[in-house]
């Protein structure tokens, strides 16, 4: 059976963009979300995330009939469910959002139905959405219980596109196809076929879901090495960033970048998802979650600092001294503050200090209301011209654009290397 509808649950950063590109091939998609404003702006056309090129492939798709959003489940020949899978208590996978999505769905799932997990999870998640399924639709048969003959397939196919990127990588990454049996990986691969230029690489679904964790986690562990060289670093007076560029002229070592932490809400979350089912085993990822988790604490140490050495050779009182932070987002270049370390430590700022906290980030046009009524927004130029120490939190390119003679006469925080 080939696939004419395919309904997408969730339609955020990544559910929204698929759903776009199979409705870019003429499928019939239908979004389904429980955000009434999401399903709203999605079918004026428009869309309610930032990401490149996003608008036009939503505004062609839905001008065009091929995409629609509902906050009610439809039947459809293929459900992709999309939905949050942030973590709960002491960094437990919190699953809820994607049973509430399986048990939405279950009603009207036809026989022949292909349903795919993308959403980030633990090892053992896609056994447990069929079983949810299956639960809900005894009238069906699905892999657990029936195998190849299954009258529903079940996958796990993981997304691994870079914010900011998506557009492009959704269509060109190699895709892990994780089916509950060979018949069922058989189907995603036919299904992502309709807009995938990379390849769809086969396996079980348990390996799909420690893939997708295994690839954050691999960053996360890299980034925590830089970070743990960083400190280390500042203890023995080297520079950190020149001691990389070198240690990367080696033909076999390529090591990340430090910085104020590790943000977003995946490398930040991810990780936990293999701690929590293997705690004994799982020390190393533990421990580069925490060195990650650690920096904003460090960083803020170093701001004390460096506004303690202020106060001694200006002679100016606490409360006339002005702090800059450059940049709230969690890494360069985009708007999205959510899981920002730059945020923590902004806030951080604004709380200890007892003068004015200014802050530049030229990606939005207020303050989050975290920092509003405790800070300014300004731009590079005010902060420049007025504030006594700079706090460099995220590389955005107006800042590395900055001249280093422009920085020459305050006290300077750079968590990312750029102005020394
Ligand atoms: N954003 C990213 O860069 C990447 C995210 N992921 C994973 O993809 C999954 C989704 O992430 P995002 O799209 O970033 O999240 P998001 O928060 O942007 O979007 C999720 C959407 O699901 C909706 N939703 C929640 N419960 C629902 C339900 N029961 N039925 C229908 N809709 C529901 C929400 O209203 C929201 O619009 C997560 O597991 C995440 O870890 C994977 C790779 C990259
Ligand atoms: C293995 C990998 O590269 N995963 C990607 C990652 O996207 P994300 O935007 O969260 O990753 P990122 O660019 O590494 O940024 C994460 C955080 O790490 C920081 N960061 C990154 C690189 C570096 O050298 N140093 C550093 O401190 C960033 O500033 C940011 O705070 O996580 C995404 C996800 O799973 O949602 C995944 O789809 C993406 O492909």
């Amino acid at each position: 059976m080939s696939f004419t509808t395919i309904s997408v649950v969730g339609l955020g950063y990544i559910g929204l963009p698929t759903a776009a590109a199979f409705a870019s091939r003429q499928k019939q998609v239908v979004g389904v979300d429980i955000n009434q404003h999401a399903v709203d702006t999605i079918n004026r056309g428009e869309i309610h995330i930032v990401e490149p090129d996003l608008d036009k492939v939503v505004k062609t798709a839905v001008e065009g009939g091929f995409l629609k959003a509902s906050t009610t489940p439809v039947e459809a020949d293929a459900y992709l469910i999309a939905v949050p899978t942030p973590f709960k208590g002491d960094h437990e996978p919190d699953m809820a959002y994607v049973e509430a999505a399986a048990k939405a769905i279950a009603p009207v799932l036809k026989r022949g139905a292909l349903v795919i997990l993308e959403s980030t999870s633990p090892v053992g998640a896609t056994e447990q959405v069929a079983a949810w399924l299956a639960e809900s639709r005894p009238d069906l048969t699905f892999p657990q219980q029936a195998g190849e003959q299954a009258d529903i397939n079940v996958a796990y196919c993981p997304e691994r596109v870079l914010p900011g990127q998506v557009m492009v990588e959704l269509i060109k990454n190699d895709r892990v196809i994780g089916g509950m049996t060979p018949v069922c990986s058989a189907r995603a691969s036919e299904l992502y076929n309709i807009f995938l230029e990379g390849e769809c690489v086969v396996t079980n679904s348990r390996t799909a879901e420690m893939c997708k964790l295994t690839e954050n986690s691999f960053r996360d562990v890299n980034i925590a090495f830089a970070n743990e060289l960083s400190l280390i670093c500042a203890d023995q007076g080297i520079n950190v960033w020149e001691l990389i560029r070198l240690a990367n002229r080696h033909p076999r070592v390529n090591i990340l970048q430090p910085g104020p932490g590790v943000g977003g809400h995946c490398i930040a979350v991810d990780p936990w998802f293999i701690v929590a089912q293997n705690p004994d085993q799982a020390r190393l990822i533990r421990t580069a979650r925490e060195v990650n988790d650690g920096k904003p604490h460090w960083v803020m140490n170093q701001v004390k600092a460096t506004v303690a050495d202020c106060l001694a050779q200006s002679g100016k009182r606490a409360s006339e001294l002005k702090i800059a932070c450059f940049g709230l987002a969690f890494k360069p270049n985009i708007d999205d503050l959510r899981e920002s370390p730059a945020m923590e430590i902004a806030q951080r700022v604004a709380q200890w200090h007892a003068g004015e906290t200014l802050v530049v980030e030229p990606n939005i046009h207020s303050l989050p209301k975290a920092l509003a009524g405790h800070c300014q927004l300004v731009t590079i130029d005010e902060a420049l011209a007025t504030a006594d120490v700079l706090v460099l939190l995220v590389d955005h390119s107006p800042f590395r654009a900055i001249d280093g003679e422009a920085v020459r006469q305050q006290y300077i925080v750079d968590t990312k290397g750029v102005w020394r």
